[in-house]
């Protein structure tokens, strides 16, 4: 089994400075190593360099659409290349914007991919429903087939074709939602659990709901999109867009663990780690560590322990 690791040292998504350099806070949390000790053989693609054009004005609010547009068409190619040569991809971001040209290079390749997508936020308002104009709000909505007709051409968008229905997506840890994304979930009928829905049913029965309802008809690649800030902040406070009553971390481990268990991850983001917004280094260095956690988590490392490989004799 072998896993890639891909940095993506962007931050136009949004305004806060900081959010590129998470590929190396999280690689200095040792990163790479946790991986090797899974016995992967790890290949460390090194961080994308991103073109910045001079001009790019806003368009209809949306700051950046040429910059952030051709950052994912960037990282699309090179995410559709990490899969086709049989990795499994971990990419790390850089700010969520980048779930979409992930999540389309991997469809690239795996066509009948769903995604779990694990975030505070739905990250689905369009350009005309974002209240910031900020991309990173926006990812899921140029995934959506069904959505297609409220998307506005953006510049450097054109190469994004719409690749996920609706029915392959589910929500992990909402609870800070837009008025246009409420809208579009509940007129989509798009499967999400908040935070609320975790207190009720238990990270147990909502893993259960989320997999049968990917699975049930078939077996399919598994994107997981983890937004660092769909944690409490008190354990992920080096992150733009913190929300109170977040995941615990049992809750995060139990969450990672079953996706693990299905044998289906195929690429992974781990987004929004900003380590210029930590209040001090253990702030940052906490989050980042925490960040290593839910990746090894996430390709199979336990809380139950593991049998050495046998001495070869
Ligand atoms: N919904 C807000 C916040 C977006 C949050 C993005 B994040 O989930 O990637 O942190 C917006 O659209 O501006
Ligand atoms: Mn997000
Ligand atoms: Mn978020």
């Amino acid at each position: 089994q072998s896993v890639a690791v891909l940095g993506a040292p962007f931050s136009r998504g949004q305004k806060r400075r900081g959010v590129e350099h998470g590929p190396k806070v999280i690689r200095d949390a040792g990163l790479i190593d946790r991986l090797s000790g899974l016995d992967y053989s790890v290949h460390d693609f090194g961080d994308l360099n991103f073109h910045y054009p001079e001009k790019d004005e806003p368009y209809m609010d949306v700051k950046s659409p040429r910059t952030v547009g051709g950052a994912n068409k960037k990282l699309s190619t090179a995410v559709s290349r990490a899969v086709g040569a049989g990795h499994t991809l971990v990419m790390l971001g850089g700010d969520h914007s980048l779930g979409l040209g992930s999540a389309a290079g991997h469809a690239q390749q795996c066509p009948d991919l769903c995604l779990i997508w694990v975030d505070a936020h739905p990250d689905l308002n369009t350009p005309l429903t974002s209240p910031s104009g900020n991309l990173h709000g926006q990812p899921v909505a140029f995934m959506l087939k069904e959505l297609q007709n409220k998307v506005p051409d953006l510049p450097g968008f054109s190469w994004a074709k719409p690749f996920l229905s609706c029915r392959d997506l589910v929500y992990i840890g909402l609870r800070d939602v837009d008025p246009g994304e409420y809208q579009i979930m509940k007129d989509l009928g798009i499967q999400y659990f908040t935070m609320r829905d975790i207190d009720r049913l238990g990270i147990q029965r909502v893993m259960e709901v989320t997999l049968d309802h990917l699975m049930a008809r078939k077996q399919r690649p598994i994107h997981l999109s983890f937004d660092i800030d769909a944690f409490d902040p008190l354990l992920a406070p080096a992150t733009g867009t913190p929300v109170n009553g977040g995941l615990t971390y049992r809750e995060g481990m139990y969450l990672t663990e079953e996706i693990h268990n299905t044998g289906l991850l195929s690429v992974m983001d781990l987004v929004e780690v900003n380590p210029v917004l930590g209040a001090s280094d253990e702030a940052v260095q906490a989050t980042a560590s925490l960040a290593v956690d839910v990746i090894a988590s996430s390709l199979g490392q336990t809380r139950e322990g593991y049998v050495l490989p046998s001495e070869s004799k």
